[in-house]
């Protein structure tokens, strides 16, 4: 199983540095490009604090790696074997910057997308050499989540996936490879359990404190260690039946964004990164609270490599 050897990740936002420096510790040299210098600079300090996450969850370090980082794209592009796209979540300059992209690389190499959702296939269309083209879908934050979704389109080739599926395994990730379909398969489930929480939240059965308490410390804790669908099997297909005949159709089924999230944007709460959101945090708290998360992750990420993968 090899790596590439050198590898490229367009936009270095939330997501660019933390898959920089996970290819980078496995032995890749990596090259980031970003159209912004002020995301370049933010990106230098976060990728080199990934790495220090890293070598807390401890294990292999490969030799060889290496971030660089460039405003360049042809600089960052130049030789490479993998690219990686991270820009924003819009399909428009997600297009323009895949044909950026396709006009620097050679033929063979390999052009992954890390959208959450928008279809490998429409995004493709793009390319004049689509079979290149895949879905490889990092979670947040991608250096601590050790599962990635490889989503290939309908033009995408068979040994693109393949190749892809091995590299993942080669830095040492779960690959899970899926159909195409809207939000693909993690962020279906993962919706589906907020839309459910929110709900509960904003019509007062239970406060936002509660439902963290019982999410985190209930089905949080048990789902990272049995999947749902060996869950099904823990509890019982009968019981499934059972409480499913009822509870199924009482369960929230809205298709619009809830209010109480949108009322909260608009008065310019989103969360960590404007200071407050669902909840309240004062000077310091979000570090803070940033901080007890990694420590969390990687507590549970080396407790749960000691158990089987599925
Ligand atoms: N944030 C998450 O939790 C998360 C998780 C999984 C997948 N994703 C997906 O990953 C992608 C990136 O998300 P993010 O949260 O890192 O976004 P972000 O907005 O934090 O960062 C995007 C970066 O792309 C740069 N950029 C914009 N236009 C560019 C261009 N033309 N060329 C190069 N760089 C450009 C921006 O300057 C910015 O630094 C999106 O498709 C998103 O849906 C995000
Ligand atoms: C709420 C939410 N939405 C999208 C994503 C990624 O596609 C994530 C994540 O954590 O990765 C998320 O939490």
């Amino acid at each position: 199983m090899s790596l590439p050897a050198i590898a490229t990740v367009i936009g270095s936002g939330t997501m660019g540095p933390g898959i920089a420096a996970t290819l980078a510790r496995a032995g890749t040299q990596v090259r980031v490009y970003d159209i912004s210098d002020e995301a370049l600079a933010r990106a230098e300090k976060s990728t080199a604090f990934a790495a220090s996450v890293l070598d807390q969850i401890g294990g292999d370090s490969a030799p060889g790696g290496s971030v660089s980082f460039s405003s360049d794209i042809a600089v960052a592009l130049d030789g490479t074997e993998f690219v990686i796209e991270a820009v924003p979540e819009k399909l428009e300059l997600k297009k323009s910057v895949l044909a950026q992209i396709e006009g620097l690389v050679g033929a063979d190499v390999i052009i992954a997308t890390n959208t959450s959702g928008i279809p490998i296939t429409t995004m493709g269309e793009a390319l004049g050499t689509p079979g290149r083209f895949i879905g490889m879908h990092w979670s947040n934050p991608p250096h601590l989540i050790p599962m990635i979704e490889v989503i290939p389109g309908e033009a995408t080739d068979a040994a693109v996936t393949d190749r892809l599926v091995e590299i993942v395994k080669a830095f040492g990730y779960h690959p899970v490879i899926e159909n195409e379909i809207a939000g693909f398969v993690e962020n279906r489930v993962l919706y589906a359990i907020l839309r459910e929480c929110v709900a509960l939240v904003q019509e007062g059965i239970v406060t936002q404190e509660a439902l963290d308490t019982c999410v985190k410390w209930g089905i949080g804790y048990k789902l990272a260690v049995v999947g749902p669908m060996r869950l099904l099997d823990m509890a019982g297909l009968d019981i499934y039946q059972s409480v499913s005949s009822y509870l199924n159709k009482e369960l929230d089924a809205s298709t619009e964004t809830p209010s109480v999230i949108t009322e909260s944007i608009a008065a310019g709460r989103l969360g960590f990164k404007s200071g407050g959101g669902m909840y309240d945090y004062a000077e310091g708290d979000v570090d803070a609270k940033r901080a007890d998360i990694v420590a969390g992750l990687v507590a549970v990420r080396k407790a749960l490599s000691a158990t089987t993968p599925v």
